[in-house]
């Protein structure tokens, strides 16, 4: 990660970014932006437009490198509102703001999103932004490290007009997102992240323990976000109110000699009581569910939804993005390519075989021997239990699956706000193949899965097709077996 020092990127203390967002802005050619900064950086460099170059994410705090310039964005964008509406500038500022661009925000609109609640950990201000002047500027991206911030960051937002707003700019912290199991080992990162979006304005966390310290500490964090925390069913229904994402990392964690499938006893129940409580008081929210198995989980939050009456099939997803994690750094890694240009389609689900690499579909175009496709398939396969064995007892990924799970909140919430060029890899409700749910990437929407994408299974290797064939016995299993729970305790409600 490639360090910046202070003046290379903020030009000392008294750098105006909310006057350089306004020379920026300016800088466009009759509303229609320039392309986005190449230097844009990306939590979510697989996220990218289908002809393939890459599309920035706004979380900018983790980007490994700079990506190859990204194609023109040819949209119109708004003119900033003269009474400081919240307009959010991104690109193609000059080197030293690529690692702040600036946002602006209406105190309005800024206020907004300080609505005070019960157990509310986050300042009464804009987390230390100047919230009672008419307009609020501070540093997009990593800037929310501070002006000392050793990250680079590259990725700045732009502008994105808000659609639950109309045709009104919102300002881009406007979101909701709880996280639940958020005092477990991939809950507490995750929340840090989340923390640490600038897309966000409440970070609401939820577990059966524990919760309260995590919050009071992430609230110290001087990023938009207002965290607040929720222990216990009692308080699940309130933490989930008007949510706009629910992420579900809650459950049991593997240890050496398990399979994802050995968990399903304990964290079955625990997905069906959640997922119940989404039904009831945030049926609209994009679903992401962490929790092992996926393969079984994601059926049966589909059926809990059904049993309710709320099922939205574009609106629940198996995060599997730490599948595509994984793949592009060892991929990387074996053809020496820089980190965030590597894009490999992960197909099928989230449990040994099921995990298929499209490796023939990397972008760039690579080509890899048999044998290395043997090995990179394998590697990613198992790379889920190469954390189990070296943690030895510990539990499972927390660190890399936070930063997965991350990047997909991310995703989505861009997609919410109205970028028409998000993709993921994920595990969905899906015609694709012969299984009704199957993971491939998709085209993410504001009302969720806009399309799947078919392509990628198009013209695959052999070693491809053998393995797609292979995977859907134990996928189709899986499934069945989510279903069937799902059933079962419906029957066994009926009849109390
Ligand atoms: N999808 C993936 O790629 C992926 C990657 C890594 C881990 N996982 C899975 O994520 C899950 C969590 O892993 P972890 O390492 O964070 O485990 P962990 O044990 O560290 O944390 C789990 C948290 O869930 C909480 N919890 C338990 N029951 C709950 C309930 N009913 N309501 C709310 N919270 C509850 C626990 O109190 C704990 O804080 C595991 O099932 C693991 O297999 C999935
Ligand atoms: O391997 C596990 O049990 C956790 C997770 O599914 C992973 O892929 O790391």
């Amino acid at each position: 990660m490639e360090a910046a020092g202070e003046d290379e990127f903020m030009g000392g203390a008294e750098l105006d970014l909310a006057q350089l967002a306004r020379e920026e802005y300016s800088a466009t050619n009759n509303g229609v932006p320039r392309p986005l900064s190449p230097r844009l950086p990306s939590l979510s460099p697989a996220c990218k437009r289908e002809g393939g170059s890459l599309h920035p994410a706004p979380l900018p705090y983790l980007s490994p490198k700079t990506p190859d310039p990204p194609a023109p964005n040819q949209e119109k964008e708004k003119e900033p509102d003269a009474r400081g509406a919240a307009i959010l500038i991104c690109s193609t500022l000059p080197t030293k703001l690529d690692m702040a661009s600036a946002v602006t925000i209406s105190s309005v609109s800024a206020q907004a999103a300080l609505v005070s609640k019960p157990r509310n950990h986050g300042s009464t201000s804009f987390s230390g932004l100047k919230a009672s002047s008419s307009s609020i500027s501070f540093e997009s991206g990593t800037s929310f490290l501070g002006k000392t911030a050793s990250l680079r960051a590259s990725g700045t937002p732009r502008i994105v007009p808000k659609a639950k707003s109309g045709s009104q700019i919102s300002p881009q912290a406007s979101y909701k997102v709880a996280v639940l199991g958020a005092a477990g080992g991939i809950g507490q990162p995750l929340g840090l992240l989340i923390k640490m979006s600038p897309l966000v304005s409440e970070l609401r966390l939820y577990d059966i323990a524990n919760v309260k310290g995590v919050a009071a500490d992430l609230s110290h964090c001087n990023t938009p976000a207002q965290v607040m925390d929720f222990t216990g069913p009692a308080e699940l229904a309130e933490c989930l109110k008007g949510v706009d994402v629910v992420v579900i990392p809650a459950g049991v964690p593997r240890k050496p000699g398990m399979t994802r499938d050995d968990l399903f006893n304990i964290n079955a129940g625990i997905v069906k009581s959640l997922i119940e409580a989404v039904a009831d008081n945030c049926p609209e929210a994009f679903i992401h569910i962490i929790s092992n198995p996926v393969n079984s989980t994601v059926p049966i939050a589909a059926e809990i939804l059904k049993q309710k009456g709320v099922y939205n099939p574009k609106k629940l997803f198996g995060v599997s993005t730490l599948d595509v994690v994984r793949a592009n750094t060892f991929v990387a890694q074996k053809k020496n390519l820089s980190l965030i240009d590597v894009d490999v389609p992960v197909v099928g689900g989230h449990a040994g075989i099921t995990i298929l690499p499209l490796l023939s579909k990397t972008r760039p175009s690579v080509s890899f021997t048999d044998e290395e496709t043997e090995q990179l398939t394998k590697r990613i396969q198992n790379a889920g239990t190469e954390v189990v064995e070296a943690k030895a007892g510990a539990g499972s990924a927390t660190l890399s699956m936070a930063y997965a799970a991350a990047r997909f909140v991310e995703s989505s919430l861009r997609a919410m706000a109205g970028d028409p060029d998000v993709y993921e890899c994920t595990y969905v409700q899906s015609e694709l193949t012969e299984l009704p749910f199957f993971a491939s990437r998709v085209k993410l929407g504001k009302d969720g899965v806009e399309s799947i994408i078919s392509s990628d299974l198009e013209g695959v290797t052999e070693y491809e097709a053998k393995a797609l064939e292979a995977l859907k016995a134990e996928l189709k299993a899986s499934i069945e077996k989510g279903i069937e729970f799902a059933h079962k305790q419906q029957g066994a409600a009926a009849s109390v």
